[in-house]
């Protein structure tokens, strides 16, 4: 394989520098199991702006500065816009409706625009009632039991996604939508990595019958597909029903479907277009705004003077007198800066979602092949101090008020080019709405023993596609009568 794809390479050019490549294998031995962006960092002072790896027969480039980026995912886009074929994922998984693992093409230009329509700029002030409303409750609920602070969390973002997609309100605990959705994007978050199944290099193997001995990833494969299939089908027919008895809320699919039966003229499976965007409406929109808001809350018990930095800007314009509104945002910059900062210091997807090249392309003196994987190193750019100033491995809201200081939500944190994250903004609104009430009622510090005192503060990183932090304990108190009562009276308005 590998001697086969080097005879490809045109007369004058070479392939991008990496790490020296092993006869038949590669670089499959040289890739790291965990903290990988390390590795890949280290790759990128060695050998600069783009990297080559080879796994088998795969190509595979890093790329590790803002200005590659945006020659590439950017000015290329027609280029590298695709997706490899994900063997294990869309045959073995059957994610093969799922946005985000499709072929650049007009399938997925159809699922894009459904979910554009909705979740644009200019649209998504539509979902705030829903996020302030959801986002009043984790305060409720924060105040009542604390400890389970990632429970809550996950909650309200399951039921801001679930009103918003499919009209559906959850139950208030154990919702059986929401524990279907939680299978299913775990198994993803399991299967992401390029190589982590053999299969992804070899696709003949997803042939091999789920009963043969050593073919766990066929039982694995089978399993989590039926997860896979309820999360999309259940709640899209619940709320198709709810919309024939005439007791739908106004959502995503009603508003959808609704436009359907307006047009003249409809491709036969425009509903399963709307279902699929659906499917991966609440497959992204949850999980990710969990694990973010989860990452904030570690930052605030790691840099308290933040915390008590942006309380005071929350306290000189509210005066305790009210709840923060997103009609506030304009008024508090350092919460924004906070936001964005969130977003920058561990990003949840520190090696984007691997793009792929549909054509052979030149690069200077580099060839890269069709059919290369293209990992946009979000880590590295995130982290680079041309664009976000000193001590990028520390939170630092401040850094935003420095002039020329990027945004991280244009610099790889939400991906790249054509396939940058089309629920980007919704999150955007989350995010920014969580953090400013859980910091103008809350105070969040180190974990606590029964009698108060405070306790070894211990955590750590998950390793792979997510990065987002491991269980870590941590106390959540109001910080005074009159906050906690502002929490109490926050159903009302
Ligand atoms: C803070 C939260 C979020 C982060 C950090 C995030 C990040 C990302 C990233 C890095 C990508 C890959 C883009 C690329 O291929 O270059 C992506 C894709 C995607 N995201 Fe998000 N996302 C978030 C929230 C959401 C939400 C709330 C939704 C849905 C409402 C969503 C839906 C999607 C979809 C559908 C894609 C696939 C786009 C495509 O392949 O064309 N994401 N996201």
């Amino acid at each position: 394989f590998l001697v086969n794809s080097r005879r490809r390479i045109p007369r004058g050019l070479k392939l991008p520098p990496g790490p020296p490549k092993k006869f038949l294998v590669g670089n499959v031995f040289d890739m790291p199991k965990e903290r990988e962006w390390e590795t890949f960092g280290k790759w990128a002072k060695e050998y600069g702006e783009i990297v080559h790896v080879k796994l088998f027969s795969t190509d595979v480039i890093y790329v590790n500065s803002r200005r590659m980026a945006y020659e590439l995912f950017e000015k290329r886009s027609s280029i590298y816009s695709d997706r490899t074929p994900f063997p294990m994922i869309n045959d073995v998984m059957g994610w093969t409706w799922g946005m985000p693992f499709q072929k650049y093409g007009e399938y997925w230009r159809r699922l894009r625009r459904a979910m554009h329509e909705k979740f644009h700029h200019g649209m998504v002030d539509t979902f705030k009632p829903a996020q302030r409303k959801h986002a009043r409750d984790l305060l409720r609920r924060l105040l009542s039991t604390p400890q389970d602070y990632p429970e809550h969390v996950r909650h309200v973002a399951g039921a801001v996604i679930m009103e918003i997609t499919y009209g559906i309100h959850i139950k208030p605990e154990n919702d059986p939508y929401l524990i279907v959705g939680e299978k299913a994007t775990r198994a993803l978050g399991e299967v992401h990595i390029p190589g982590t199944f053999l299969v992804d290099i070899f696709p003949w193997m997803k042939y091999i019958p789920h009963w043969m001995p050593g073919a766990t990833f066929k039982r694995k494969g089978r399993e989590w597909a039926k997860y896979i299939s309820d999360m999309k089908e259940l709640p899209f027919q619940t709320t198709k029903t709810a919309m024939v008895q005439g007791t739908a809320d106004s959502c995503f699919v009603t508003s959808h479907l609704e436009d359907l039966e307006l047009l003249k003229e409809v491709p036969a499976d425009q509903e399963d277009i709307i279902k699929n965007t659906a499917g991966i409406v609440f497959t992204g929109g949850s999980d990710t705004i969990v694990k973010m808001t989860i990452t904030f809350i570690l930052a605030m018990l790691l840099y308290p003077e933040v915390q008590k930095k942006a309380q005071e800007e929350l306290d000189h314009l509210l005066a305790g007198v009210r709840l923060v509104e997103f009609e506030d945002e304009p008024e508090l910059p350092y919460i924004s800066a906070i936001c964005k900062e969130v977003l920058r210091w561990h990003p949840l997807i520190p090696q984007g979602v691997a793009h792929a090249t549909s054509e052979d392309d030149i690069l200077g003196e580099y060839f890269i092949p069709k059919g290369t994987i293209v990992v946009g190193n979000s880590w590295a750019l995130l982290h680079d101090e041309t664009d976000f100033g000193p001590d990028t491995d520390k939170f630092i809201p401040e850094r935003y008020f420095s002039p020329g200081v990027r945004d991280p939500a244009l610099t790889g944190a939400f991906g790249y080019g054509r396939r940058i994250c089309p629920g980007s903004h919704m999150a955007q609104n989350s995010l920014f709405i969580q953090i400013a009430l859980i910091l103008q009622v809350f105070d969040i510090s180190g974990p606590r023993d029964t009698t108060g005192r405070e306790l070894p503060l211990e955590y750590s990183f998950t390793s792979g596609f997510f990065l987002f932090p491991n269980d870590f304990k941590c106390s959540i108190r109001p910080r005074s009568k009159s906050a906690q009562e502002l929490i109490l009276q926050s159903h009302a308005a």
